[in-house]
């Protein structure tokens, strides 16, 4: 469920499993699914294309179950084609590829189509989003990386407001309705701001899970402050 509507488009909060308790990850999955949150994000780090290791398939099929909404992996890999059809077949509904890993945007995003998921393009802080002018129609989703990928718990880099705004600006011209995600620092003291700057799908890590308050605190924190 959504947790609010700006400018008629609903807002959901998407957390990440990675500040998760990976000793107890179905639980966790299932306190976002609790709560009422419509998409989790489970980040894909391969070591390589950024500077931490995390889940892979066998992890992404163990938590299906536990989440009735949308699974959408965030894949921080060098070379995601070829691993595409194993996180489709794990059970993702949305698949993120970052453009500064794929070197064929264009026919990674037809496979990940036609492997029946949504598809998206995440941009790292120091890429622009007139990369995307090219692509942006077959998107169902444009991701602003608002810290360097790899890492839970760092600060918002307020540059990319003005790049939220950008990718709406560009959708509207094309008429094309994209979801717009933005991830990485988003907490209640800064999401009235972003999602203002036109963005409809907040990633939440450390600021859901939290060793000081609980999943229903962190939702309600949430829409409090878009309220
Ligand atoms: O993709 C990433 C980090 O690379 C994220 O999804 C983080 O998990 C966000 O964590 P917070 O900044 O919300 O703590
Ligand atoms: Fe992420």
């Amino acid at each position: 469920m959504p947790i609010g509507y700006h400018a008629g488009r609903a807002i959901e909060l998407t957390p990440s499993i990675l500040s998760a308790n990976f000793a107890n990850l179905g639980a966790d999955v299932q306190a976002a699914d609790k709560v009422g949150c419509s998409w989790i994000q489970v980040d894909v780090m391969d070591g390589h294309f950024v500077p931490n290791l995390t889940f892979g398939p066998p992890v992404i099929k163990a938590i299906r179950p536990y989440f009735k909404g949308t699974l959408d992996v965030h894949l921080m890999v060098s070379n995601p084609d070829a691993l595409l059809e194993e996180y489709a077949k794990a059970g993702a509904n949305h698949i993120t590829v970052h453009q500064e890993a794929s070197v064929h945007l264009h026919r990674t995003i037809q496979r990940i189509h036609e492997l029946g998921c949504t598809a998206g393009v995440a941009l790292n802080p120091a890429t622009p989003v007139s990369s995307l002018e090219d692509i942006i129609e077959d998107l169902d989703l444009v991701l602003i990386m608002s810290v360097n990928p790899g890492f839970g718990g760092q600060s918002f880099i307020e540059r990319s407001l003005a790049k939220i705004a950008a990718v709406r600006t560009l959708l509207d011209q094309r008429k094309h309705e994209a979801v717009i995600q933005v991830d990485g620092g988003v907490k209640p003291s800064n999401i009235a701001t972003i999602v203002q700057a036109g963005a409809t799908n907040l990633i939440a890590g450390s600021a859901f899970y939290s060793a000081t308050i609980t999943p229903h605190q962190a939702w309600d924190g949430f829409v409090a402050a878009l309220a």
